[in-house]
Protein backbone atom coordinates (compact mmCIF):
# COMPACT_ATOMS: atom_id res chain seq x y z
CA UNK A 1 0.00 0.00 0.00
CA UNK A 2 0.91 3.13 -1.13
CA UNK A 3 1.64 5.70 1.94
CA UNK A 4 1.55 9.22 1.68
CA UNK A 5 2.73 11.84 4.17
CA UNK A 6 0.88 14.97 4.48
CA UNK A 7 2.95 17.87 6.15
CA UNK A 8 0.82 20.60 7.76
CA UNK A 9 2.18 23.28 9.38
CA UNK A 10 -0.04 26.13 11.28
CA UNK A 11 -2.98 23.71 12.81
CA UNK A 12 -5.56 26.65 13.17
CA UNK A 13 -8.70 25.61 15.40
CA UNK A 14 -9.88 22.97 12.36
CA UNK A 15 -8.74 22.08 9.32
CA UNK A 16 -8.35 24.50 6.74
CA UNK A 17 -10.06 24.02 2.99
CA UNK A 18 -6.41 23.94 1.46
CA UNK A 19 -5.37 20.97 4.24
CA UNK A 20 -8.59 19.53 3.18
CA UNK A 21 -7.80 19.43 -0.20
CA UNK A 22 -4.44 17.98 0.38
CA UNK A 23 -5.39 15.27 2.77
CA UNK A 24 -8.38 14.40 -0.18
CA UNK A 25 -5.61 14.52 -2.44
CA UNK A 26 -3.39 11.87 0.05
CA UNK A 27 -6.70 9.53 0.49
CA UNK A 28 -6.78 9.07 -3.17
CA UNK A 29 -3.22 7.96 -3.82
CA UNK A 30 -2.91 5.80 -0.90
CA UNK A 31 -3.24 5.62 3.07
CA UNK A 32 -2.70 8.66 4.31
CA UNK A 33 -0.10 9.98 7.70
CA UNK A 34 0.18 13.48 8.75
CA UNK A 35 3.81 15.53 9.98
CA UNK A 36 2.11 17.97 12.17
CA UNK A 37 4.97 20.99 12.95
CA UNK A 38 2.74 22.15 15.56
CA UNK A 39 0.05 21.45 18.26
CA UNK A 40 -2.79 21.04 17.63
CA UNK A 41 -6.36 21.26 18.98
CA UNK A 42 -8.51 18.11 19.94
CA UNK A 43 -11.56 19.19 17.10
CA UNK A 44 -8.37 19.68 14.32
CA UNK A 45 -7.21 15.96 15.23
CA UNK A 46 -10.22 14.54 14.78
CA UNK A 47 -10.34 16.57 11.33
CA UNK A 48 -7.27 14.78 9.99
CA UNK A 49 -8.66 11.22 11.77
CA UNK A 50 -11.58 11.53 9.72
CA UNK A 51 -9.43 11.23 6.52
CA UNK A 52 -8.42 7.80 7.65
CA UNK A 53 -5.29 8.83 9.21
CA UNK A 54 -3.79 6.51 11.66
CA UNK A 55 -0.62 8.07 12.70
CA UNK A 56 0.80 11.87 13.27
CA UNK A 57 4.22 11.90 13.16
CA UNK A 58 5.17 15.32 15.94
CA UNK A 59 8.38 17.05 16.66
CA UNK A 60 10.44 16.21 20.05
CA UNK A 61 11.49 19.74 19.74
CA UNK A 62 10.21 23.51 18.84
CA UNK A 63 10.73 22.99 15.53
CA UNK A 64 8.70 26.73 14.90
CA UNK A 65 11.64 28.19 16.72
CA UNK A 66 13.97 28.38 13.72
CA UNK A 67 12.01 29.17 11.21
CA UNK A 68 12.09 26.65 8.09
CA UNK A 69 15.24 24.79 8.55
CA UNK A 70 13.95 22.68 11.91
CA UNK A 71 10.39 22.05 10.35
CA UNK A 72 12.67 20.55 6.88
CA UNK A 73 14.56 18.38 9.47
CA UNK A 74 11.08 17.30 11.20
CA UNK A 75 9.51 16.34 8.01
CA UNK A 76 12.71 14.69 6.77
CA UNK A 77 12.37 12.69 10.04
CA UNK A 78 8.91 12.23 9.27
CA UNK A 79 9.14 10.17 5.57
CA UNK A 80 11.73 8.47 7.18
CA UNK A 81 9.76 7.31 10.21
CA UNK A 82 6.64 6.51 8.18
CA UNK A 83 8.38 4.65 4.83
CA UNK A 84 6.37 7.51 3.19
CA UNK A 85 6.21 7.24 -0.89
CA UNK A 86 4.91 10.23 -1.41
CA UNK A 87 5.19 13.76 0.41
CA UNK A 88 2.29 16.49 0.06
CA UNK A 89 2.78 20.17 1.00
CA UNK A 90 0.89 23.22 0.84
CA UNK A 91 2.40 25.78 -1.72
CA UNK A 92 3.08 28.58 0.66
CA UNK A 93 6.64 30.17 0.44
CA UNK A 94 7.59 28.92 3.68
CA UNK A 95 5.73 25.04 2.80
CA UNK A 96 7.80 25.52 -0.71
CA UNK A 97 11.23 26.04 1.11
CA UNK A 98 10.85 23.45 3.58
CA UNK A 99 10.20 21.06 0.72
CA UNK A 100 13.27 21.97 -0.90
CA UNK A 101 15.24 21.66 2.31
CA UNK A 102 13.50 18.18 2.98
CA UNK A 103 14.42 17.25 -0.78
CA UNK A 104 18.18 17.79 0.20
CA UNK A 105 18.06 15.79 3.17
CA UNK A 106 16.23 12.79 1.39
CA UNK A 107 17.95 13.24 -1.73
CA UNK A 108 14.52 13.53 -3.23
CA UNK A 109 13.38 15.32 -6.44
CA UNK A 110 10.73 18.26 -5.45
CA UNK A 111 8.03 20.03 -7.73
CA UNK A 112 6.15 22.59 -6.59
CA UNK A 113 3.30 24.46 -7.75
CA UNK A 114 1.18 21.57 -8.87
CA UNK A 115 -2.28 22.24 -10.52
CA UNK A 116 -2.60 18.81 -11.21
CA UNK A 117 -1.67 14.58 -10.48
CA UNK A 118 -2.30 11.80 -12.19
CA UNK A 119 -2.19 8.20 -10.40
CA UNK A 120 1.04 7.55 -12.09
CA UNK A 121 3.05 11.03 -9.91
CA UNK A 122 2.83 12.92 -13.24
CA UNK A 123 2.16 16.54 -11.82
CA UNK A 124 0.90 19.48 -14.19
CA UNK A 125 2.30 22.88 -13.53
CA UNK A 126 2.81 26.10 -15.08
CA UNK A 127 6.45 27.69 -15.81
CA UNK A 128 7.76 30.51 -16.68
CA UNK A 129 5.69 33.07 -15.63
CA UNK A 130 2.81 31.12 -16.65
CA UNK A 131 4.01 31.34 -20.25
CA UNK A 132 4.15 27.20 -20.49
CA UNK A 133 1.48 24.41 -18.67
CA UNK A 134 4.36 21.74 -17.71
CA UNK A 135 4.08 17.80 -17.07
CA UNK A 136 6.84 16.54 -14.86
CA UNK A 137 7.42 13.57 -12.64
CA UNK A 138 9.71 13.03 -9.77
CA UNK A 139 12.38 10.70 -10.95
CA UNK A 140 14.83 10.28 -7.62
CA UNK A 141 13.76 9.38 -4.24
CA UNK A 142 10.42 9.93 -2.71
CA UNK A 143 8.44 12.42 -4.85
CA UNK A 144 7.88 16.09 -2.81
CA UNK A 145 5.18 18.05 -3.99
CA UNK A 146 3.64 21.44 -3.13
CA UNK A 147 -0.03 21.40 -4.02
CA UNK A 148 -1.75 24.85 -5.15
CA UNK A 149 -5.22 25.54 -3.49
CA UNK A 150 -8.11 25.11 -5.46
CA UNK A 151 -6.03 22.19 -7.54
CA UNK A 152 -7.97 19.68 -6.02
CA UNK A 153 -12.01 18.79 -4.90
CA UNK A 154 -11.40 18.88 -1.03
CA UNK A 155 -14.11 15.51 0.08
CA UNK A 156 -15.57 14.89 3.40
CA UNK A 157 -14.22 12.24 4.92
CA UNK A 158 -16.02 11.72 7.92
CA UNK A 159 -14.55 8.05 9.01
CA UNK A 160 -14.33 7.91 12.71
CA UNK A 161 -10.48 7.25 13.75
CA UNK A 162 -8.54 8.74 16.17
CA UNK A 163 -4.61 9.48 15.26
CA UNK A 164 -2.07 7.78 17.15
CA UNK A 165 0.62 10.46 18.08
CA UNK A 166 4.55 9.20 17.08
CA UNK A 167 7.16 11.16 17.99
CA UNK A 168 10.21 12.07 15.87
CA UNK A 169 13.89 12.92 17.69
CA UNK A 170 14.59 16.36 15.73
CA UNK A 171 18.29 17.52 15.71
CA UNK A 172 17.58 21.28 15.65
CA UNK A 173 19.79 22.54 12.89
CA UNK A 174 22.03 25.81 14.64
CA UNK A 175 19.77 28.41 14.30
CA UNK A 176 21.20 31.02 11.94
CA UNK A 177 17.99 33.25 12.15
CA UNK A 178 15.66 32.60 15.44
CA UNK A 179 11.90 33.48 15.58
CA UNK A 180 11.54 36.37 18.17
CA UNK A 181 8.28 37.41 18.44
CA UNK A 182 4.92 36.77 16.57
CA UNK A 183 1.60 38.78 16.42
CA UNK A 184 -0.96 37.29 14.80
CA UNK A 185 -2.75 39.20 11.28
CA UNK A 186 -6.19 40.45 12.14
CA UNK A 187 -9.14 38.25 11.11
CA UNK A 188 -10.74 40.17 8.01
CA UNK A 189 -14.18 37.77 7.92
CA UNK A 190 -12.79 37.28 3.69
CA UNK A 191 -11.07 33.68 3.49
CA UNK A 192 -7.26 33.83 2.99
CA UNK A 193 -6.49 34.64 -0.56
CA UNK A 194 -4.44 31.75 -1.41
CA UNK A 195 -7.38 29.50 -0.63
CA UNK A 196 -9.97 32.05 -2.28
CA UNK A 197 -12.70 30.62 -4.27
CA UNK A 198 -13.64 33.71 -5.94
CA UNK A 199 -11.22 37.04 -5.86
CA UNK A 200 -11.91 40.07 -6.65
CA UNK A 201 -8.64 42.17 -7.62
CA UNK A 202 -7.57 45.67 -8.27
CA UNK A 203 -5.11 47.46 -9.58
CA UNK A 204 -4.13 51.10 -10.26
CA UNK A 205 -6.97 52.23 -12.17
CA UNK A 206 -8.75 51.74 -8.46
CA UNK A 207 -7.22 55.13 -7.58
CA UNK A 208 -6.78 54.57 -3.92
CA UNK A 209 -11.02 53.05 -3.49
CA UNK A 210 -11.26 49.44 -2.57
CA UNK A 211 -14.48 49.79 -1.65
CA UNK A 212 -16.56 48.61 -4.86
CA UNK A 213 -14.40 45.72 -4.78
CA UNK A 214 -14.79 45.08 -1.75
CA UNK A 215 -18.43 45.03 -1.79
CA UNK A 216 -18.57 42.47 -4.68
CA UNK A 217 -15.92 40.27 -2.73
CA UNK A 218 -18.23 40.49 0.26
CA UNK A 219 -21.49 39.50 -2.00
CA UNK A 220 -19.83 36.65 -3.87
CA UNK A 221 -17.89 35.42 -0.47
CA UNK A 222 -14.55 36.34 -2.01
CA UNK A 223 -11.07 37.46 -0.72
CA UNK A 224 -9.82 40.73 -2.38
CA UNK A 225 -6.64 40.78 -4.31
CA UNK A 226 -4.73 43.61 -5.86
CA UNK A 227 -1.49 44.61 -8.26
CA UNK A 228 1.80 45.56 -7.09
CA UNK A 229 0.94 48.53 -8.40
CA UNK A 230 -2.26 49.40 -5.90
CA UNK A 231 -0.04 47.72 -3.18
CA UNK A 232 3.30 50.10 -4.02
CA UNK A 233 0.69 52.57 -3.27
CA UNK A 234 -0.09 52.20 -0.04
CA UNK A 235 -3.66 51.56 -0.91
CA UNK A 236 -4.55 48.01 0.72
CA UNK A 237 -1.61 45.62 2.77
CA UNK A 238 1.15 44.28 1.08
CA UNK A 239 0.00 40.90 1.59
CA UNK A 240 -3.06 41.11 -0.80
CA UNK A 241 -0.26 41.13 -3.87
CA UNK A 242 -1.17 39.10 -6.56
CA UNK A 243 2.22 38.19 -8.70
CA UNK A 244 5.19 37.09 -9.40
CA UNK A 245 6.71 38.75 -6.77
CA UNK A 246 2.89 38.33 -4.48
CA UNK A 247 0.98 35.61 -4.07
CA UNK A 248 0.07 32.92 -6.74
CA UNK A 249 -3.74 32.26 -6.57
CA UNK A 250 -5.84 29.86 -8.85
CA UNK A 251 -9.56 30.53 -7.68
CA UNK A 252 -12.64 29.53 -9.62
CA UNK A 253 -13.31 32.79 -10.21
CA UNK A 254 -10.88 35.45 -10.39
CA UNK A 255 -12.17 39.47 -11.23
CA UNK A 256 -9.52 41.77 -12.48
CA UNK A 257 -10.65 45.55 -12.35
CA UNK A 258 -8.16 48.22 -13.51
CA UNK A 259 -5.45 45.91 -13.77
CA UNK A 260 -3.43 46.41 -17.13
CA UNK A 261 -2.20 42.51 -17.20
CA UNK A 262 1.27 42.91 -16.70
CA UNK A 263 3.40 39.60 -17.07
CA UNK A 264 4.76 39.90 -13.36
CA UNK A 265 1.10 40.30 -12.80
CA UNK A 266 -0.58 37.21 -15.17
CA UNK A 267 2.50 34.86 -13.34
CA UNK A 268 0.24 34.80 -10.27
CA UNK A 269 -3.26 34.43 -11.25
CA UNK A 270 -3.42 32.89 -14.70
CA UNK A 271 -4.27 29.43 -13.69
CA UNK A 272 -7.65 30.92 -12.39
CA UNK A 273 -10.41 28.75 -13.61
CA UNK A 274 -12.25 31.58 -14.86
CA UNK A 275 -10.80 35.21 -15.90
CA UNK A 276 -13.26 38.39 -15.62
CA UNK A 277 -11.49 41.40 -17.03
CA UNK A 278 -12.83 45.00 -16.50
CA UNK A 279 -10.67 47.62 -17.72
CA UNK A 280 -11.24 50.77 -19.66
CA UNK A 281 -8.75 50.59 -22.29
CA UNK A 282 -10.20 47.95 -24.93
CA UNK A 283 -6.45 47.22 -25.68
CA UNK A 284 -5.12 46.46 -22.19
CA UNK A 285 -3.50 43.41 -22.39
CA UNK A 286 -5.51 41.92 -19.26
CA UNK A 287 -7.75 40.84 -22.29
CA UNK A 288 -5.70 39.04 -23.78
CA UNK A 289 -5.99 36.21 -21.16
CA UNK A 290 -9.35 36.69 -20.01
CA UNK A 291 -12.72 34.74 -20.32
CA UNK A 292 -14.94 37.52 -20.56
CA UNK A 293 -14.00 41.01 -20.59
CA UNK A 294 -16.02 44.20 -19.73
CA UNK A 295 -14.76 47.34 -21.51
CA UNK A 296 -15.83 50.05 -18.78
CA UNK A 297 -15.03 52.14 -15.84
CA UNK A 298 -14.89 49.81 -12.77
CA UNK A 299 -16.96 51.87 -11.09
CA UNK A 300 -20.05 51.77 -12.74
CA UNK A 301 -19.21 48.09 -13.89
CA UNK A 302 -18.79 46.88 -10.01
CA UNK A 303 -21.83 48.50 -8.01
CA UNK A 304 -23.85 47.13 -10.93
CA UNK A 305 -22.64 43.57 -10.96
CA UNK A 306 -23.14 43.28 -6.64
CA UNK A 307 -26.23 44.90 -6.86
CA UNK A 308 -27.65 42.11 -9.21
CA UNK A 309 -25.83 39.51 -7.39
CA UNK A 310 -27.22 40.85 -4.23
CA UNK A 311 -30.65 40.43 -5.77
CA UNK A 312 -30.59 37.51 -7.09
CA UNK A 313 -29.46 36.33 -3.65
CA UNK A 314 -26.30 34.53 -5.05
C1 LIG B 1 10.61 42.24 -10.91
C2 LIG B 1 9.18 42.71 -10.96
C3 LIG B 1 8.25 42.04 -10.20
C4 LIG B 1 6.91 42.45 -10.25
N1 LIG B 1 5.98 41.76 -9.52
C5 LIG B 1 4.68 42.09 -9.65
C6 LIG B 1 3.67 41.34 -8.96
O1 LIG B 1 3.95 40.41 -8.20
N2 LIG B 1 2.38 41.68 -9.16
C7 LIG B 1 2.01 42.72 -9.99
O2 LIG B 1 0.81 42.98 -10.13
N3 LIG B 1 2.94 43.45 -10.60
C8 LIG B 1 4.26 43.17 -10.45
N4 LIG B 1 5.19 43.94 -11.08
C9 LIG B 1 4.75 45.19 -11.72
C10 LIG B 1 4.16 45.00 -13.12
O3 LIG B 1 5.18 45.03 -14.09
C11 LIG B 1 3.18 46.14 -13.43
O4 LIG B 1 3.85 47.36 -13.32
C12 LIG B 1 1.96 46.16 -12.51
O5 LIG B 1 1.36 44.90 -12.49
C13 LIG B 1 0.96 47.21 -13.03
O6 LIG B 1 -0.11 47.27 -12.15
P1 LIG B 1 -1.54 47.72 -12.68
O7 LIG B 1 -1.96 46.82 -13.78
O8 LIG B 1 -2.41 47.86 -11.50
O9 LIG B 1 -1.24 49.20 -13.21
P2 LIG B 1 -1.21 49.78 -14.70
O10 LIG B 1 -0.33 48.98 -15.54
O11 LIG B 1 -0.96 51.23 -14.55
O12 LIG B 1 -2.68 49.54 -15.23
C14 LIG B 1 -3.82 50.17 -14.71
C15 LIG B 1 -4.98 49.77 -15.61
O13 LIG B 1 -6.18 50.28 -15.07
C16 LIG B 1 -7.02 50.71 -16.13
N5 LIG B 1 -7.95 51.69 -15.56
C17 LIG B 1 -7.67 52.91 -15.07
N6 LIG B 1 -8.78 53.48 -14.54
C18 LIG B 1 -9.79 52.58 -14.70
C19 LIG B 1 -11.17 52.58 -14.35
N7 LIG B 1 -11.73 53.61 -13.70
N8 LIG B 1 -11.92 51.51 -14.69
C20 LIG B 1 -11.37 50.45 -15.36
N9 LIG B 1 -10.05 50.40 -15.69
C21 LIG B 1 -9.27 51.45 -15.37
C22 LIG B 1 -6.07 51.26 -17.17
O14 LIG B 1 -6.65 51.23 -18.46
C23 LIG B 1 -4.88 50.30 -17.02
O15 LIG B 1 -5.00 49.21 -17.94
C24 LIG B 1 6.53 43.56 -11.05
C25 LIG B 1 7.51 44.22 -11.80
C26 LIG B 1 8.80 43.80 -11.76
C27 LIG B 1 9.83 44.53 -12.60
Amino acid sequence: MTTVLVFLDHPGASLAKSERELLSLGASLGEVAVALADDADPAYLDGVGSYGVQEVYRPDAAVSEVLVAGKAAFLAGAVRAAGADIVLLGNSYEAKEIAARAGVRLESGVITDVVGLSSDLTATKSDFAGSYTVDCRVTTGVPILTIKPNSVEAVEAGLPSSPREVRIPVELPPAAARVTGRVEKPVSGRPELTEARVIVAGGRGVDGNFGPLEELADALGGAVGASRAATDAGWIEHSAQIGQTGKTVSPQLYISAGISGAIQQKAGMQTSRVIVAINKDADSPVFEIADFGIVGDLFTVLPQATEEIRKRGL
